[in-house]
């Protein structure tokens, strides 16, 4: 597959965005991902001829300066994919409740708000397909007892699914993807991992390739757009 417009795959220098990454780079499509720390090596990008853009999405100062550096480096988009995410747990403190319940609404809807919006013209301009898809979290519709702020955040960028779905139909279809316990984080210990694979019906962590194909089916389907697609191994039915 060989495509001119670019996908973007914002807070993809590891993990989930990562693996979508380096594998759409390897279908033949041109790639641009965001990143905010600079601790990663991004050489494996680069010699895959993917382009890195620094952003920080934790203020709306931050988000305008990463669209401000997209609309430099591309003008059309074939899809852009909002992965960026803090899995930030609740805070006791009165202060930083605050602090990071506004900095999760940054990162998880304002940043794909503004950045949906900044760049449907871009999307307008590259032929064929365009998409717009949003990585929520299978857990928005039970809630979280440590993770109020974060899951909020994410159930309010899954609504948002629905209203660009509404507003951009039929040229921009815009759908997300609902995971849970994909990947672990290398200080989830064993006893929070057993804990963790009980909750799911196949029990298992599949790894970034789930999300990877998931992604790789709503590109390729014209017929999908105002959804959420679950990838939660039976979460569900547990
Ligand atoms: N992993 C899983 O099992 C699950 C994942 N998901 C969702 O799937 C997506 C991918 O998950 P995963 O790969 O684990 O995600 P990560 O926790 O690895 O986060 C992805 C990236 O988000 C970036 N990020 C964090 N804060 C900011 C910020 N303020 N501004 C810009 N970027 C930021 C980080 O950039 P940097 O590293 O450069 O600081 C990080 O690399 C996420 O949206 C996540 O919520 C949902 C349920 C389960
Ligand atoms: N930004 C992130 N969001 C989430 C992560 C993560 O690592 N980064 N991990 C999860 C877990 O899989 C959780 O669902 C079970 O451990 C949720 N969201």
């Amino acid at each position: 597959m060989t495509c001119s417009s670019p996908i973007l795959i914002t807070g993809a220098a590891q993990r989930l965005g990562k693996a979508a990454a380096l594998w759409f780079a390897d279908q033949g499509y041109p790639v641009i991902i965001s990143y905010r720390s600079d601790h990663h090596d991004l050489s494996e990008f680069h010699q895959k001829g993917i382009i890195t853009l620094q952003a920080d999405f934790s203020t709306p100062e931050g988000i305008s300066d990463f669209i401000h550096h997209l609309k430099q480096q591309t003008s059309s988009l074939r899809a852009v994919i909002h992965n960026a995410s803090d899995w930030l747990p609740d805070s006791s403190d009165m202060e930083q409740m605050s602090e990071g319940f506004t900095r999760l609404f940054n990162i998880h809807m304002l940043a794909p708000y503004l950045i949906n919006q900044q760049c449907q013209p871009l999307l307008l301009a590259s032929d064929g397909p365009r998409d717009i898809v949003h990585m929520t979290d299978a857990v928005v519709s039970k809630g979280s007892r440590k993770h109020g702020a974060y899951v909020a955040t994410k159930a309010g960028l899954e609504s948002l699914t629905q209203s660009f779905a509404a507003m951009f139909a039929p040229q921009i279809r815009v759908n997300a993807i609902a995971p849970a316990l994909i990947m672990f984080n290398e200080d989830d210990d064993d006893a929070y991992k057993a804990k963790a694979l009980k909750k799911s019906a196949l029990q298992t962590e599949p790894g970034a390739d789930v999300i990877t194909r998931t992604l790789d089916y709503i590109l390729n389907n014209p017929y999908l757009t105002g959804v959420v697609i679950p990838v939660e191994g039976g979460r569900s039915v547990v």
